[in-house]
């Protein structure tokens, strides 16, 4: 199988100084579920956000390294030419317009829309992956609950018609069943859809369950990869990540 996204050797500078990324390399094949774990500060965020060309925004620059899809150099692209490639960020915390109605979160998200296809048809796929959007169509999504909020952070992915959406935290804050619920949707998507997903996630356990593969960065360079079957057997992942104490499994 191709290689969808390949970053290699990625070092990442803020500011002109503060160095986020070293040497960071990932691979996530088409179709694939691949998640990012770290400790905090680890440089998971700046990974995507250099993925999704958002860098420069907050004074960051790719000092070192690449960032390919299918071969096509991403680096030199914008936002939005990122965005047309198939590539969606799904950022941290949500951010969905809270003044705005679900439905009027979907039609500002149409500007990236890469097929053309009617609204109607690309709501009512939304609808149909998170059924609560479509009963809270009318509302404003200042109102709903976290759960939904990011049901529709992920929704307005899907109008974009994705290759590959990259989640930040989706299970930040929520309850147990509500995140259990968005990852099995967010693997129907995958599954259904063959969009991949490069997911990032405090939460271990859930990101070692859906994703196929895994990476494990510090101090912005990747330090252990593979399966995630592989990656859970690991003892340091199961100390540190899954909070397994490894000397009474021992
Ligand atoms: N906009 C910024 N300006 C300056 N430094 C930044 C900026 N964003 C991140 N950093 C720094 O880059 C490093 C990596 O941060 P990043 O947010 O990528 O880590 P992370 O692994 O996503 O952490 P967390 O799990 O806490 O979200 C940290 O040292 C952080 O302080």
């Amino acid at each position: 199988m191709a290689a969808a996204l390949e970053v290699k050797d990625l070092e990442v500078v803020y500011q002109g100084v503060i160095q986020a990324l070293t040497s960071l390399s990932l691979t996530v094949q088409e179709g694939a579920i691949v998640t990012l774990l770290g400790a905090n500060g680890a440089g998971k965020t700046t990974t995507l956000k250099a993925i999704s060309g958002f860098l420069p925004l907050e004074n960051g620059r790719v000092t070192r390294g690449s960032i390919t899809i299918g071969g096509q150099d991403l680096l030199r692209l914008a936002p939005h030419q990122i965005v047309r490639r198939g590539i969606f960020q799904v950022r941290e915390g949500r951010h969905v317009f809270s003044e705005m109605t679900v439905e009027e979160n979907l039609v500002a998200a149409t500007f990236a829309q890469r097929k053309p296809r009617s609204r109607k048809e690309a709501f009512d796929e939304v609808y149909n992956y998170f059924p609560i959007l479509s009963q809270r169509r009318g509302q404003a999504a200042g109102y709903l609950s976290g759960g939904e909020q990011q049901m529709l952070a992920i929704g307005r992915a899907l109008v974009a018609d994705p290759e590959m959406i990259l989640l930040d935290e989706p299970s930040l804050g929520l309850a147990p069943l509500i995140v259990k619920e968005i990852f099995e949707i967010i693997a129907r998507i995958n599954r259904e859809k063959g969009v991949s997903m490069l997911l990032v996630e405090q939460n271990a356990v859930i990101a070692l369950k859906y994703a196929s593969y895994g990476y494990v960065i510090e101090s912005g360079r990747t330090v252990l990869e593979g399966t995630t079957e592989k990656l859970s057997a690991d003892q340091d992942i199961q100390k540190f990540y899954l909070g397994v104490d490894t000397h009474e499994a021992a």
